[in-house]
């Protein structure tokens, strides 16, 4: 590293001291915090987030973002060359970075990191890298702490995309490294073309009985609502209305959003009892998430919950049956054999795994936290991945995609089949291949809803949820749980999960696990049994039973 480069990042750095006491670490989905103390790690994801760029030769993007967090937090994650999220073997270099005590500690680690990796910062090659953030009020300083960061790498390019939701900043990553547009508006379009291909191929019989077009979409108060308002300007066949579009006034993630109506299960505020029997819909505040739900009646405040599993089980059984036209008829031996697979965590609903595979799917678990979803649903040929709090995508593989499209133009046009391969072909352009995206997401189930002429009941009642509860205890240090086999069981400490066991075993369809969180300080306990009772007292004995052992 030359004499230059090290004096400019001696220089920035100092504007950027690491507030007293802190600790950092890249977690689950990056940096998050109380915004008044992020300005250092920002400034740093702005180093790393460049030299990523260097390294791959790539554009690649920083997100200012703390998802569902409240407002006063905020939040920075790094988006890698694919538009996924930043590779797991850089987190330790990213929480080393966002630590490091003073300037001279920071150079020194930024020295050693780019020599092991082999990173010339000599300015002769860009790095490039776009910019985006979410609606709070804490963003704009912090995007400015970014730009100093990526500038203090010598010759690199800070190009800031604006207000974004995060899945859009993670497309136009994707997309500029696969050479294409890659602007705000090339997305809507993509996304809006896509829904009317799926759209036109809306059978003539669901078409006469037309299928009630409207959605009410709660947005968070956050950034989501007013993207979605210009976007549903590009659609024709759906009638959006948004609430909760954070102009009128209410408070982000206070009371609505995705989260809020996942976790609590009650209406979000500005909805109520005119809403009974609405397709409704939530986004978490950065639109990288998407639930829906029913109002079931006007004396409660109950709603009936359309969860991220219940998104995933429609798609999957939506792609399963256009495979299924596709084939038709074709020898074994002459046709791709896609391989669909289907991925959730230990938090997927039971009865909805039971669906899956009834559906005679593949159903693999994997950790919790959607970089490793994504990592596994990348191996298959159509691989579907959800969190039950409606994070997920549905990924495509090349070779399978280079095949559709033959196929596509050698089937006659207009039969069945070549649909088909037209319906195949949209959902694949319509649905974010590098992140979970909301807008993705509901776009889908309302083309899917429409395609099978289906009411949001008839979707809720794929399968009845298995009564879960989900509590959480704070222990001394949560690394002492360790756990096994997709968080399902725990290893450490010794003698602790004989003991869930042992509980488990008392409630019909009784399910239990913990795991230590990676976004907050505190142990998360899972329980599911066949009535509500008893998945909250199996809940509550086993919250007892971590108090026990780690107390
Ligand atoms: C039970 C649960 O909902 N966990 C969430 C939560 O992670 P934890 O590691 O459980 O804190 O935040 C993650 C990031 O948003 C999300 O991916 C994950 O699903
Ligand atoms: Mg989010």
């Amino acid at each position: 590293m030359d004499e230059d480069q090290k004096s400019i990042l001696r220089r920035a750095s100092s504007r950027f001291p690491i507030p007293p006491g802190a600790k950092f670490s890249y977690g689950t989905a990056g940096f998050r915090a109380d915004a008044l103390v992020l300005e250092s790690t920002v400034y740093r994801a702005g180093i790393l987030a460049a030299l990523r760029s260097l390294k791959t030769r790539s554009v690649t993007g920083l997100m200012i973002t703390a998802s569902h967090n409240k407002i006063s937090d905020n939040g920075v994650k790094i988006a890698d060359p694919s538009g996924g999220m930043l590779t797991q073997a850089w987190e330790p270099f990213a929480d080393a970075l966002a630590n490091a005590a003073d300037s001279d500690s920071l150079l020194q680690l930024i020295i050693e990191f780019a020599k092991k990796e082999s990173i010339v910062t000599d300015g002769n090659c860009r790095a490039e890298v776009l910019l985006g953030r979410d609606t709070r009020p804490s963003g704009e300083s912090l995007l400015e702490a970014a730009k100093q960061g990526i500038n203090s790498i010598v010759g690199s390019a800070a190009i800031d995309m604006g207000i974004l939701t995060t899945p859009q900043l993670h497309w136009m990553v994707r997309a500029r490294n696969k050479g294409m547009k890659a602007s705000e508006r090339d997305y809507s379009e993509q996304l809006s073309s896509s829904f009317r291909c799926l759209m036109t191929l809306v059978p003539g019989e669901c078409k006469v009985k037309g299928t009630d077009n409207k959605l009410v979409v709660d947005g968070a108060n956050g950034v989501g609502g007013g993207k979605l308002e210009c976007l549903m300007n590009m659609l024709d066949g759906l009638v959006i209305e948004v609430r909760n579009d954070g102009k009128g006034g209410g408070i982000l993630n206070e009371g609505v959003g995705a989260d809020y109506v996942q976790k609590e299960k009650v209406v979000p505020q500005e909805f109520g009892s005119n809403d009974v029997g609405m397709r409704c819909a939530s986004l978490d505040g950065d639109a990288d998430r998407l639930v829906y739900f029913i109002v079931p009646s006007a004396s409660s405040d109950n709603i009936v919950l359309v969860d991220g599993d219940k998104i995933l089980s429609l798609f999957a059984l939506f792609i399963k049956e256009q495979l299924g036209i596709l084939y038709k008829g074709v020898h074994e031996n002459n046709a791709y054999q896609a391989r669909l697979g289907v991925v959730q965590t230990a938090y997927a609903n039971g009865a909805s795994t039971d669906y899956l595979k009834g559906l005679g799917l593949e159903v693999v678990l994997t950790p919790t936290g959607v970089k490793f979803l994504h990592e596994k649903a990348a191996e298959y040929d159509i691989g579907i991945y959800f969190e039950a709090n409606g994070h997920g995508t549905i990924l495509f593989s090349d070779s399978f995609l280079c095949w559709l499209e033959k196929r596509h133009n050698e089937l006659p046009e207009g039969s069945e089949q070549q649909k088909a391969a037209v319906r195949l072909l949209a959902v694949s352009k319509l649905v974010n291949q590098a992140v979970g995206d909301a807008f993705s997401g509901l776009l889908l189930v309302e083309a899917i809803l429409q395609n099978l002429n289906w009411s949001i009941n008839h979707w809720s009642e794929l399968y009845w949820d298995l009564p879960s509860r989900q509590l959480k205890v704070k222990v001394m240090d949560r690394t002492a749980v360790v756990t096994a086999n997709a968080e399902t069981v725990a290893v450490k400490p010794p003698g602790i999960q004989e003991a869930i066991n042992a509980e488990t075993v008392k409630y019909p369809r009784g399910r239990s696990f913990i795991r230590p969180s990676g976004t907050e300080d505190v142990i998360r306990v899972y329980a599911e049994a066949s009535t509500q009772e008893g998945a909250d007292t199996l809940a509550q004995s086993v919250a007892k039973l971590v108090e026990q052992f780690l107390g």
